[in-house]
């Protein structure tokens, strides 16, 4: 970058949910306004004929997303799978049916059947509501493909760029041309969005929920800061060479060899992965991660109607299993309800879902799906040769902690722990850890129940903080139940990733961490600057903070008097 691009003075920045640490410096690109709404005219042709247009059409874009899933992989390659069945649903294609009948346009009935299923998943909520954007994509895809024309999606230019969005469909984030892609800002979409997802999953720098980006004008030069959530609008020339002096030392910290994570004094901190399904498993091994610290199996399930056989969750089991010989493999218990409902075990509809039977809760309503998921576990533990670790999801009280443990022992499985994401389990964790075998901290659900803030919720995302001092008091509780029962205490929620907080984490007594594989080389690298005795300093000025914004800054300013540090 030119320093005779960027201004004197920096212009207005936008805040949003920063993907992972990285920084980038270009010029904006938009994303091309969606497709205009088919008028409602009535058809010139018979509803038959209306009617073999479109699923001629659907037949194009199902076959096209499937091709793209392949070529896309990983995570992506589910997305996409699930879009192209959408393109075919059959309620969908009654739904269509019915409105062709009355004599309108393929354009026009598609538009309309995709809309009103739209409506109904944002009504849903969660992460259901968060599917409404790739409904939409595969809508724009069949609509343009019955009027001959290109589907809409990235722009494309040589020079690379900084694309802008109002949010990003899977199918355009999976194939992202990451040589010309230098970042990618959306005016909406949670945390939690599919172009969340899968912008983490490739390492895109990357902000999303920033509002107002969409007034971005074309050629506007940017800095897309994602470890702060910020986007810098014409930025100054010193701006610019902070912000190249940190995309240089990243790269450099990229290249550093993917030894065991250790503090300076050698204190070893394992660093693990967090996984949703087998796919990502020889990614996170090449990142360095020293085993599994989360492996979300409900995402396996996701979109199923009945609850799979023990066979087919021991086959799914084992394949990771296999990834991961001799190492570390902690998998999670079902964890349906709220963000994550599976049709087979949330059945009632819940005014609180978050507060509602979900978790060990809902695992135990349904008991047998939860002795078939320990059995298929204790099955590919026996058949594979990595060391186990099970836990349990949502765990509120010292007695479904003993519940949970006695029957996982009794079904094979010799390490069973919980997870601690609801503050009694924080405050009772010397309790529940004389009874359960380790336990690990899940700060996404841990923060938004202490701070009361729905973490799926864009009004209420600033709470959505776990430097907040409240949270690190709660985890602190159980970091300290660890240290004096001797027992493993884990953090496997999106706070171990961002790397100060991580080793403000191990000074709370933390004894391994666990990630997305794209964060592992950020925390391995700021974990080697500090010893023990200097996280538990950093810990100690957090704690004293009045809120998440001055214990972070508090940490920041006492790491930069560590002489070593620089
Ligand atoms: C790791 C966690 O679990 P999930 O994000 O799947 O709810 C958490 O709550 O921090
Ligand atoms: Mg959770």
């Amino acid at each position: 970058m030119s320093l005779a691009t960027a201004s004197a003075t920096s212009g207005t920045d936008l805040t949003g949910t920063g993907i992972g640490q990285g920084v980038a410096i270009g010029r904006v690109l938009r994303m091309p306004e969606p497709l205009p709404e088919p008028t409602d005219t009535p058809s010139a042709l018979t509803p038959e004929d209306e009617g073999a247009r479109a699923a001629a059409a659907q037949r194009f874009v199902a076959v096209d997303l499937e091709g793209r899933a392949e070529r896309a992989g990983g995570a992506a390659q589910e997305v996409l799978e699930a879009q192209a069945m959408m393109a075919e649903d059959p309620t969908l294609v009654d739904d269509l049916t019915e409105r062709l009948a009355t004599g309108k346009t393929a354009e026009r009935a598609v538009f309309e059947a995709f809309s009103t299923f739209r409506d109904q998943l944002t009504e849903l909520g969660g992460y259901l509501a968060e599917r409404a954007a790739d409904l939409d994509d595969v809508s724009q895809r069949v609509i343009a493909q019955l009027g001959g024309r290109a589907a809409p999606g990235v722009p494309e230019q040589e020079e690379p760029f900084i694309l802008v969005a109002h949010d990003l469909a899977p199918a355009d984030t999976a194939l992202l041309d990451l040589t010309r892609v230098l970042g990618l800002v959306t005016s909406d979409g949670g945390p939690t969005s599919h172009t969340a997802i899968l912008a983490r999953d490739k390492a895109i720098v990357a902000i999303v929920g920033a509002t107002g980006a969409t007034d971005l004008a074309d050629g506007t030069l940017v800095i897309v800061d994602a470890a702060a959530g910020t986007v810098t609008v014409s930025p100054t020339e010193a701006e610019v060479e902070t912000a190249e002096a940190r995309i240089r030392a990243r790269a450099l910290r990229a290249q550093a060899p993917t030894g065991p994570g250790r503090l300076r004094d050698g204190t070893p901190i394992p660093l693990l992965a967090n996984l949703g399904s087998a796919d990502g498993a020889a990614r996170a091994v090449e990142l360095g991660a020293e085993g599994v610290g989360l492996f979300r199996t409900e995402f396996l399930f996701l979109g199923s109607r009945n609850a799979p056989t023990i066979l087919e969750q021991a086959e799914q089991y084992a394949r990771l299993l296999h990834a991961f010989p001799g190492k570390k493999v902690v998998v999670r218990a079902l964890d349906a309800g709220s963000d994550k409902p599976l049709a087979f075990l949330n059945d009632a509809a819940e005014e609180n879902p978050a507060l509602g039977l979900r978790g060990l809760r809902a695992l135990r309503a349904s008991e047998d799906i939860l002795r078939e998921q320990l059995t298929a576990l204790a099955e590919a533990d026996a058949a594979t040769d990595a060391d186990v670790w099970v836990m349990a999801p949502m765990v509120a009280t010292v007695e479904e902690t003993t519940y949970f443990v006695e029957l996982a022992h009794k079904l094979g499985l010799k390490t069973a722990g919980v997870m601690v994401e609801i503050p009694s389990a924080a405050l009772l964790a010397d309790r529940i850890l004389q009874h359960a075998d380790f336990a690990s901290i899940g700060t996404n659900d841990l923060t938004q129940y202490t701070l009361a803030a729905d973490r799926l919720l864009g009004s209420v995302a600033g709470y959505q903080n776990p430097w907040h001092p409240a949270v690190l008091r709660l985890i602190g509780e159980v970091g300290q139940a660890g240290r004096s029962s001797g027992k493993p205490v884990g953090v496997c929620g999106e706070a171990a990733a961002d790397p100060l907080l991580a080793v403000v984490l191990v000074g709370l007594g933390a004894t391994s961490l666990s990630m997305s594989s794209a964060a592992l080389s950020d925390v391995r690298a700021e974990l080697a600057r500090f010893s023990a005795e200097e996280a538990g300093q950093l810990a100690a000025v957090a704690l004293a903070a009045d809120g998440a914004a001055s214990a972070r800054a508090a940490a920041t300013k006492l790491a930069a008097t560590f002489s070593h540090t620089d």
